[in-house]
């Protein structure tokens, strides 16, 4: 193929850029191949980068792609960094905080991750109240609740503009699957519902066509879906945990937020969200397939229908998911804000 052809395909597009897509913690393992796939989204007029380190060359790197968008890197050496990042942005992507090494759980990051999503939320309530706020900083069950509470202790909470990414466990999914039954894993896609942890993850294997695969192989599949990213932890052996699968989940996620934002119809997609779903049983937060569209979440999908031990699954969940999501908004509630 011509050098020509290739930069064409690669990088032309009719779409008309016009999104101010801010990444918090750009520089880590996970934002900088997401800012990557950003910078090459043609929705995406300018690319605000932050980080505590490097954002500036990671920003001055990415801005000699030749895709139509201004890429700008902030520090937070810099007077009011991250206020500038942050300005007016319509999509905040928060990759920013620490990963697991082996032997944590996702829960043992809430402890220095429970702060940063504090504070960038506080500087996104204050900076860009109306945009869109995809959190993947861990552990994503408690960090979206707090995220929700500092917006609401600052009045600019909008529940239809705040998502949990569980893409993960989507594309993970569809892989695996396609692994055991000898597929093409593009053509699977397995609606993975609950929380983004162990056995909140929730694969629904019975709503499709592999259901009578053997029992002893499903619960394998299950498990490996639901500890995927152990297996990743484990293989990196104390260098950090999934960044490359994590930042095409991202960049798939955020594409659909912009997909949303710019008027295309039909856009579903899997998220943890504020969900009316288990409300009443005291779950402010579930993922489920929602749709999006120019103001955020326009309808929330209910998970479908079970099998008898995806409901035993259900039911552990939402005793793990209701600690999770409360040990979150008790954080908020104890700081000084
Ligand atoms: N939702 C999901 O499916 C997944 C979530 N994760 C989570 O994503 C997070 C990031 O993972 P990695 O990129 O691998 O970690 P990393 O350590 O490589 O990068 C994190 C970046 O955040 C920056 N950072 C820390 N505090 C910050 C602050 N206050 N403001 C701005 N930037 C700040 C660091 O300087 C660093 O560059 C972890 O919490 C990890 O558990 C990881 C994989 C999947
Ligand atoms: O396992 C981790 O800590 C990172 C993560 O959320 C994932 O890979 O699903």
């Amino acid at each position: 193929m011509l050098p020509s052809t290739l930069s064409k395909r690669l990088f032309s597009s009719s779409v008309k850029s016009q999104y101010k897509v801010t990444v918090l913690g750009a520089s880590g393992g996970i934002g900088q191949p997401l800012s990557l796939l950003m910078k090459l989204n043609h929705k995406v007029s300018e690319l605000r980068l932050y980080d505590l380190r490097l954002a500036k060359g990671v920003a001055t790197d990415l801005s000699h792609i030749p895709t139509d968008s201004k890429v700008i890197g902030f520090s937070n050496q810099e007077e009011d960094g991250l206020a500038k990042a942050l300005d007016n942005a319509d999509v905040v992507l928060i990759p920013a905080g620490v990963p697991r090494k082996p032997g944590m759980t996702r829960d043992d990051l809430f402890s220095i991750n429970a702060g940063i999503v504090r504070d960038l939320a506080t500087a996104v309530a204050k900076n860009c109240p109306n945009a869109s706020i995809c959190v993947i900083s861990n552990p994503v069950n408690s960090t979206v609740p707090i995220v929700a509470k500092v917006l609401q202790k600052h009045g600019v909470y909008n529940p239809k503009k705040l998502f949990g990414v569980t893409t993960l466990d989507i594309i993970r999914a569809s892989r695996f699957i396609s692994e055991v039954e000898g597929t093409n894993p593009t053509q699977e896609r397995v609606n993975v519902v609950g929380g983004h942890s162990g056995i909140t993850i929730i694969p629904l294997i019975s709503q499709t066509t592999h259901n009578l695969m053997p029992k002893e192989v499903k619960d394998k599949l299950i498990n490996r879906i639901q500890f995927g990213g152990d297996e990743v932890v484990k293989a990196k052996d104390g260098a950090g945990s999934a960044t490359l699968s994590m930042s095409y989940a991202g960049s798939i996620f955020a594409d659909h937020v912009l997909k949303g934002l710019s008027g295309e119809k039909d856009v579903v997609v899997n998220s943890f969200v504020d969900s009316p779903l288990y409300k009443e049983e005291g779950i402010d937060f579930f993922s489920s397939p929602v749709t999006l569209g120019p103001d955020g979440i326009s309808h929330i999908h209910p998970i479908g229908e079970l099998s008898t031990e995806e409901e035993a699954m259900l039911v552990e969940c939402k005793e793990t998911l209701k600690k999770n999501i409360a040990k979150g908004y008790k954080f908020v509630e104890e700081s000084k804000l």
